[in-house]
């Protein structure tokens, strides 16, 4: 569903974030998009949702090339990004005036969602609070049923007992028409929740694997259980060290996706190499 293919893109012309990046993703996920700060995960996000155009390269959703922004693709495409900025109405005279430029859009949903976040429907969205803002977009973006859901940093500004809602309400609105990429840097709300990991470094994305995929090919251990020989990077904690090892007996461990993507930043390229 998203083909990217050679994208190069920066800002300015001296200095590319992304140097020919290439990129496929399937419907019926979730992917997690990790980066560093800076590392340009709004910047794809944004050339994904066809509001910034490649230098080069091409950048297609279900067959169409984002930056064309054709009206057959922006129906079946929502981004909800880090920062809003929200009109003076209400989340229902929102719903009722923005809702029908997505076919597939459901009134009933949109309101089970708000209810089930405890979002006001009456206030006007401007005075919110932020969290409640989020929620309002995250409802939105979900009952709009597009094909595409991306969503920047949409756990920010949600306190602890919503990150929980939020979890439940993405898990129960995927189908396999639908594809999700969230971004964040809150590595631990990303926890079971998605399915495949996406780590952009230096230009590049780096790791696209299914968190199956991951389990199959490496192990997250503490250092007493660990293959001696296979291990790839360790990791000291307050009481004991944790390891990331090559899995050659064949059992599945629970991906450490914080550590993961700590060694990747750390430019641990066998683990980048065992995962390709
Ligand atoms: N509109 C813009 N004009 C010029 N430079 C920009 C613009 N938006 C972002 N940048 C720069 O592009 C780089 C990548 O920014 P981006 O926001 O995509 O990174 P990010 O990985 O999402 O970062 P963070 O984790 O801090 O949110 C940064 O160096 C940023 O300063």
């Amino acid at each position: 569903m998203i083909e990217i293919s050679n994208l190069t893109f920066g800002y300015s012309k001296k200095k590319t974030l992304f140097k020919n990046l290439n990129l496929d993703l399937q419907t019926g996920h979730i992917y997690g998009l990790l980066g560093k700060n800076g590392a340009g995960k709004s910047t794809l996000l944004k050339n994904l949702a066809g509001l910034v155009f490649p230098q080069e390269g091409l950048c297609k959703v279900n067959g169409y090339d984002t930056s064309k922004r054709s009206p057959r693709l922006l129906q079946e495409l929502f981004f909800i990004p880090e920062e809003l900025h929200l009109p003076a109405v209400t989340a229902s005279r929102f719903a009722e005036s923005t809702g029908h430029f997505y076919p597939k859009f459901d009134m009933n949903q949109y309101y089970a969602m708000l209810s089930e976040f405890n979002v006001p429907i009456n206030s006007f969205l401007n005075k919110l609070s932020f969290g409640q803002q989020k929620k309002v977009m995250i409802a939105f973006g979900l009952a709009s049923n597009t094909a595409l859901l991306i969503m920047d940093e949409p756990t920010n500004g949600l306190d602890i007992p919503s990150k929980v809602q939020f979890r439940k309400i993405m898990a129960s609105a995927l189908t396999e028409e639908r594809c999700m990429v969230i971004s964040t840097h809150q590595v631990r709300d990303l926890d079971s929740l998605i399915d495949s990991l996406l780590v952009l470094h230096q230009e590049e994305v780096v790791i696209n694997r299914s968190l199956d995929d991951i389990a199959e090919r490496i192990q997250f251990t503490n250092a007493a259980q660990a293959n001696k020989e296979g291990i790839l990077y360790i990791e000291h904690h307050g009481i004991g060290i944790n390891t990331i090892s090559t899995n050659v007996n064949g059992v599945y461990t629970k991906v450490d996706m914080e550590m993961l993507f700590n060694a990747v930043v750390h430019n641990h390229t066998s683990i980048v190499d065992i995962l390709k």
